[in-house]
């Protein structure tokens, strides 16, 4: 029986933080990640996909607020459906394209994924979550006084404007990710973490304005479908401890309990790896593997080749 993997594919892979972030730049990135998914593909698993939408979303964001005395702005969540329309388009094109290339059977399908959260979560009273372009200092405060935006310091990058970024608690749709799965369909869902819904009292879903982090849905939706592996695809080839020191050493095989004491000491940046780390421990805890490693060696990690590999023991 093939395996089934859930695969989180980072910014880098749609847009690199000093690229322009053009239609055809964009797309450009996507076709290079398609080859590498394709060959996980070839190698017999069955592949959920779900990609970030940082910068992509919050450029949407912009366009509509530059726009708003013509064209009546749309809320984030539906900024977040968007960035998941077209993300998700240029993966499955590029999918596609590249399955037939390499005379596969296989076909590709992207869902408009809507992810449930706590409408009380913290996270809506504290944003964290950094979207859109990197500003300089002076720039940050200038948009924080002129536009009342929250800016906040991106991972040594610059700073970005930042939003709410609640934890996801249910994902939508598992029925049909499954159902297409065993059709031999890879299926892009969840991408930008997917839309914040929450169940209003009448029980009906309503959007909320928040962006969730793609690796904690990543993991949910491995949870959820029952992947036997969990994957982080970014642009570092692993997981390292005092990573950027000349001292950094890379971890290949770790189990939970250390990966979380190096979690706990700090050795994982909060806007970068320790996300990743976060959503991997949790994933591991369900006594399955989660993998971190570069989207060009993907294939290799799978074959214990490569990359980071995170197990319960
Ligand atoms: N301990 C660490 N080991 C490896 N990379 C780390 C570590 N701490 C921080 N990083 C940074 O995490 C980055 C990957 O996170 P991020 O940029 O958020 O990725 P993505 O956009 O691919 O999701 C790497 O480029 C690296 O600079
Ligand atoms: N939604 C999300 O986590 O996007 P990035 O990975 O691009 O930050």
């Amino acid at each position: 029986m093939a395996k089934r993997v859930v695969i989180a594919v980072g910014g880098n892979a749609i847009l690199q933080p000093k690229q322009d972030p053009t239609f055809e730049v964009q797309m450009t990135n996507v076709q290079k990640s398609a080859e590498q998914i394709a060959k996980i593909e070839a190698m017999d698993y069955e592949i959920v996909l779900t990609h970030g939408n940082g910068p992509q979303v919050g450029n949407i964001l912009q366009q509509n607020e530059l726009a708003k005395h013509t064209v009546p702005a749309l809320p984030l969540d539906a900024c977040n459906g968007e960035s998941q329309g077209f993300i998700g388009y240029m993966l499955e094109q590029s999918l596609k394209n590249t399955l037939r290339q390499n005379q596969s059977s296989a076909n590709v399908a992207t869902l408009l994924t809507e992810v449930e959260v706590d409408r009380d979560d913290p996270a809506f009273k504290d944003p964290s979550k950094p979207i859109g372009v990197f500003y300089d200092e002076d720039e940050a405060k200038q948009l924080q006084a002129s536009k009342g935006w929250i800016m906040k310091e991106d991972a040594g990058r610059g700073y970005r404007r930042v939003v709410p970024s609640p934890m996801p608690a249910m994902i939508h749709g598992v029925d049909s990710i499954n159902h297409l799965l065993e059709q031999n369909i890879i299926v892009i869902a969840g991408g930008g973490g997917g839309i914040p819904v929450y169940q209003d009292e009448d029980g009906l879903l309503q959007g909320l304005e928040a962006v969730i982090d793609k690796d904690r849905t990543g993991r949910k939706l491995a949870e959820q479908v029952n992947a036997d592996i969990f994957m982080i695809l970014t642009d570092v080839s692993n997981v390292y401890i005092n990573y950027g020191k000349p001292n950094q050493k890379k971890l290949e095989a770790v189990c939970v309990k250390e990966t979380q004491k190096y979690l706990d000491d700090g050795q994982f940046a909060a806007g970068s790896m320790g996300p990743k780390i976060e959503a991997a421990i949790a994933f591991a805890k369900t006594g399955r593997t989660a993998i971190i490693c570069s989207l060009y060696e993907a294939d290799l990690a799978l074959q214990g080749k490569a990359g980071t590999r995170i197990s319960y023991t």
